[in-house]
């Protein structure tokens, strides 16, 4: 049973099946991961195959997700990739459930906003009728957008947020926060397992090359030669976590003891600016920096407080972002097909 949830459950979690406490079978760990062919999900279901107890499922629709990023795995005995919806219910057997489900890039989740929050929630209620059925524990990956443009700063847990509930991005923001809502609710109502972390904006190799998240932009125009687009006024912060920091701290959550929410995230706080800077300096000098138009409702300030994380989950990143960005680098220029200069 999880502990340290604010509201305390009044149900036990239905039981496994019998079999996992049968003295003959051993069976392994059956994990789903929703939204597993996109970008954090690929590097999640990379760590969590290295396990050789572990049976990794994938459900993904490919909006924003790709089979290349899982194309080392696929015709493994342990892994299983499904062309699924979380709009539609999934009927299966498994222990937990990582669900990443949503389109992360704004661009992208503002593309259909109404999927975009038909995902969120009915996403997650779905995926939390399905923990409730087979006695699975459940981890939403919830974000930092949950604190909208956050008037406290750094974000604590404890931050209620200053969001927008009718702007372009409430789909995804409001979303979220009511996915956050249903899983607390499953939780105190049916004694669901769950774990929520709330991911600070997060960078690595397999993001889309034209994905239109900022580090991803400045990588790909830096390499093509053209100029990084701060959007207006550049002052704006964010911190940049990479990729394997962010798996390490989501197994960590699913593994322990705490409901959350709990930020992951790497408080190294940057201006657009001062991103844009450094993206010209590792990878190319000779590009210019131009000012360009924003899109509504912007946060101007992010970075979270990880004492809880720290604390609770004895997590905290390893990689700064001048040791990230050129790993990132690497891939894209694979991709993009831009050797690098001697
Ligand atoms: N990357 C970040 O900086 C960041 C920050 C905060 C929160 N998150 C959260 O982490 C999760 C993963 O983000 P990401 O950066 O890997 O994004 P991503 O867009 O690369 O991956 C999302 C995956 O979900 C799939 N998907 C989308 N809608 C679906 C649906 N209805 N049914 C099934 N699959 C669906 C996509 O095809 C894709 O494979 C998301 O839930 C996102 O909200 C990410
Ligand atoms: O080309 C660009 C793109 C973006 N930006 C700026 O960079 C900042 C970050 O923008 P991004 O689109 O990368 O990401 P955001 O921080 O707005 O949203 C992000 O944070 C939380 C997650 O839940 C979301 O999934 C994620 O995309 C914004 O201030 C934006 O104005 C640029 O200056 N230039």
């Amino acid at each position: 049973m999880a502990t340290n949830s604010s509201n305390g459950a009044t149900k036990q979690p239905p039981m496994p099946s019998p079999l996992r406490f049968s003295k003959f079978f051993q069976s392994n760990m059956r994990i789903l991961v929703t939204g597993g062919a996109g970008f954090i999900g690929s590097h999640l279901v990379d760590r969590l195959m290295e396990n050789e107890k572990n049976e990794v499922v994938v459900a993904d629709n490919f909006f924003t997700g790709s089979k290349d990023n899982l194309k080392k795995w696929i015709g493994h005995p342990r892994f299983e990739l499904i062309r699924h919806d979380v709009t539609e219910q999934l009927l299966i057997e498994v222990d937990q459930i990582y669900h990443l489900a949503c389109p992360a890039s704004p661009i992208f989740y503002k593309y259909n906003p109404v999927k975009t929050i038909k995902t969120n929630v009915i996403g997650t209620l779905n995926m939390l009728g399905l923990a409730k059925r087979v006695g699975a524990r459940i981890l939403l990956t919830s974000t930092s957008e949950v604190y909208g443009d956050p008037l406290v700063h750094p974000q604590p847990e404890s931050y209620w947020g200053n969001v927008n509930p009718i702007g372009v991005r409430s789909c995804y923001d409001e979303g979220k926060r009511v996915a956050e809502t249903l899983m607390f609710d499953y939780h105190r109502q049916h004694g669901i397992e769950i774990r929520i972390a709330r991911i600070f904006n997060t960078y690595g190799p397999r993001m889309n090359i034209d994905d239109g998240r900022v580090v991803s932009n400045f990588i790909a125009q830096a390499l093509r030669g053209e100029a990084l687009t701060v959007q207006v006024p550049g002052t704006q912060t964010r911190s940049f976590c990479y990729v394997s920091d962010m798996v390490d701290g989501l197994i960590r959550l699913m593994e322990g003891e705490n409901t959350g929410p709990i930020n992951i995230g790497n408080p190294g706080e940057f201006t657009m600016i001062e991103l844009a800077e450094n993206v010209k300096e590792l990878i190319n000098p000779a590009v210019e920096i131009k000012m360009v138009e924003n899109t509504p409702d912007d946060p101007r300030q992010r970075k979270p407080d990880i004492t809880k994380a720290k604390e609770l989950l004895g997590w905290e990143p390893k990689v700064k972002l001048r040791d990230g960005l050129p790993l990132m680098e690497e891939d894209f220029r694979l991709r993009l097909g831009v050797p690098k200069k001697n």
